[in-house]
């Protein structure tokens, strides 16, 4: 039996935040991961994701390089070079990890955990004890239940691809399926969309939607709205073919699925002790991340709150200055969470959608500001990528509520405006604000 004061079991970004953080205020903490270290923000999400839109977006760079008289000869994408530097990348990634997790004095052990009971975790024939664990075992992709659904990929499917589908069929209209759309369209591939409902990202802002599923459609994405997946077929060829209750027959390289995900809960002990699950199937926690076991702790997408990398980072970090340094009031204040979606061109929302505001505050409180415009990249160009940017204000003060953009640079330019909105600015201070010329982002403080 070996004792530590802090068990974090996975060793994704929450668990390696919160242990990171709780090395730092001197605890004796121990990490217990099954798979790769960094979880699947490193291994299968973010990093390899954010590596390929890269690839995607200095395509689309070139694409309009022939208007400043930059002639390049395009000689198409080397997927097994991209994909080969992109898992180089990550092996770096891990040795970054390994060498933070020593730094603070985390000891790190490769293993799948077992909550045996209060306090108690088991690893092999090893029980180890603390009288704090946290569980950051994270999320996994959420299948749709069609016949045939073990010839399409995931998303982890999608990055072990061996060559690049030139025919995709993409089921899902969040995130992932947005992002994998934008950047395999761009990368050549012919991309079939498979929406559940009538546009890409549903939840977000309608201008953000209706964009990105507008500019899609004239991108040559071919977008089925409403569509219902029957049946995938693995043909003799080696080719799928997916089968709609439309009645569609659509042959492709690849199917890609991307419908949700569901929390990793089961197969680890959680039965041992009193961890409850909300109506979804995430693990409960109050806002100090407490489950509803003594001593027990949640992080991450396992909570089902915000399925982010540093929403995750930042809620186990904040616990672990609870625990460990005496920070009896430290939570992770869930409003006003930035996020990006790494679509071509990127989309960037923090704060109420215009259609939330309206519901919280009432239409008459809510200001709208709106704008469309050429980023100067396009400017010499016969066939721009507009921008669309929002304000949604609210009261007479207008007070800023929600930032949405849609177009190019957008992932570069909204953490500084989140910081403001954090803070509470208005539009006044907004207008009172020098811009940056000539930028984009100029366009938020210039708005009428
Ligand atoms: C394709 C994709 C792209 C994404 N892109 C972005 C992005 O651009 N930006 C962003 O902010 N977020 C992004 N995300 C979301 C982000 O990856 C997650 O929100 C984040 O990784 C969650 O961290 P976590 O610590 O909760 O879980 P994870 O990172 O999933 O870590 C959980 C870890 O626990 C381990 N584990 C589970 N059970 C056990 C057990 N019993 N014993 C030991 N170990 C165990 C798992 O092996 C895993 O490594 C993306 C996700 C995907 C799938
Ligand atoms: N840039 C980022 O920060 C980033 C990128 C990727 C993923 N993520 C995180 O990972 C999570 C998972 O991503 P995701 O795209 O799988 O989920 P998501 O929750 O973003 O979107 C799932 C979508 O699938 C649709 N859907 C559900 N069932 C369907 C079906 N049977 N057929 C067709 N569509 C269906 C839903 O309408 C929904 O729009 C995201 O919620 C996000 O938090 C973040």
């Amino acid at each position: 039996m070996e004792t530590y004061d802090y068990i974090v079991i996975g060793g994704g970004s929450g668990g390696i935040g919160s242990a990171n953080r709780a090395g730092l205020h001197g605890a004796k903490v121990l990490v217990i991961e099954a798979d790769a270290i960094g979880g699947t923000c490193v291994n299968r999400g973010c990093v390899p994701k954010k590596i390929m839109w890269q690839a995607a977006q200095i395509s689309h760079e070139f694409d309009f390089a022939g208007d400043y008289g930059l002639n390049f000869k395009d000689e198409g994408l080397d997927w097994q070079k991209l994909t080969k530097n992109r898992e180089a990348y990550i092996k770096l990634m891990h040795t970054y990890y390994d060498r933070g997790l020593a730094s603070n004095d985390v000891t790190q052990i490769h293993g799948y955990a077992t909550i045996m009971g209060p306090e108690q975790v088991k690893v092999g024939d090893t029980i180890y004890t603390a009288p704090h664990i946290l569980i950051a075992t994270g999320a996994k992709p959420a299948v749709p239940a069609i016949p045939g659904i073990e010839y399409a990929q995931d998303s982890t499917g999608f990055f072990e691809l061996a060559s690049q589908p030139k025919r995709v069929a993409i089921i899902g209209s969040g995130y992932i399926a947005t992002e994998m759309a934008g950047m395999l369209q761009q990368l050549g591939s012919q991309v079939d969309l498979f929406l559940k409902y009538e546009q890409l990202l549903p939840k977000f802002d309608a201008m953000l939607s209706q964009a990105v599923t507008t500019h899609y459609q004239e991108q040559g994405i071919r977008i089925h709205q409403s569509a219902h997946e029957e049946r995938i077929v693995k043909e003799a060829d080696g080719t799928v073919t997916l089968w709609t209750a439309e009645g569609g027959r659509h042959n492709v390289d690849a199917v890609v699925y991307a419908v949700g995900r569901v929390p990793n809960v089961t197969g680890f002990g959680l039965e041992n002790v009193d961890v409850q699950l909300d109506e979804h199937g995430f693990i409960k926690v109050d806002q100090f991340q407490n489950t509803t076991a003594p001593g027990i702790y949640a992080v991450g997408d396992v909570t089902g709150n915000h399925l982010l990398t540093p929403v995750a980072i930042a809620a186990g970090r904040r616990l672990s200055n609870r625990l460990f340094a005496g920070e009896s009031n430290s939570y992770l204040d869930y409003t006003n969470i930035p996020t990006i979606v790494f679509a071509l061109p990127t989309i960037g929302t923090v704060g109420l959608t215009e259609q939330e505001a309206m519901a919280q505050y009432g239409d008459d409180a809510v200001t709208i500001y709106y704008n469309k415009f050429t980023p100067m990249f396009y400017g010499l160009s016969a066939n721009p990528v507009k921008s669309q940017i929002k304000l949604v204000c609210v009261g007479p003060e207008q007070k800023i509520v929600g930032l949405h953009g849609f177009g190019i640079d957008m992932a570069e330019m909204l953490q500084g405006f989140a910081v403001a909105i954090k803070m509470g600015a208005t539009k006044a201070d907004f207008d009172s604000t020098v811009a940056l010329h000539p930028t984009s982002a100029e366009e938020f403080v210039t708005m009428k």
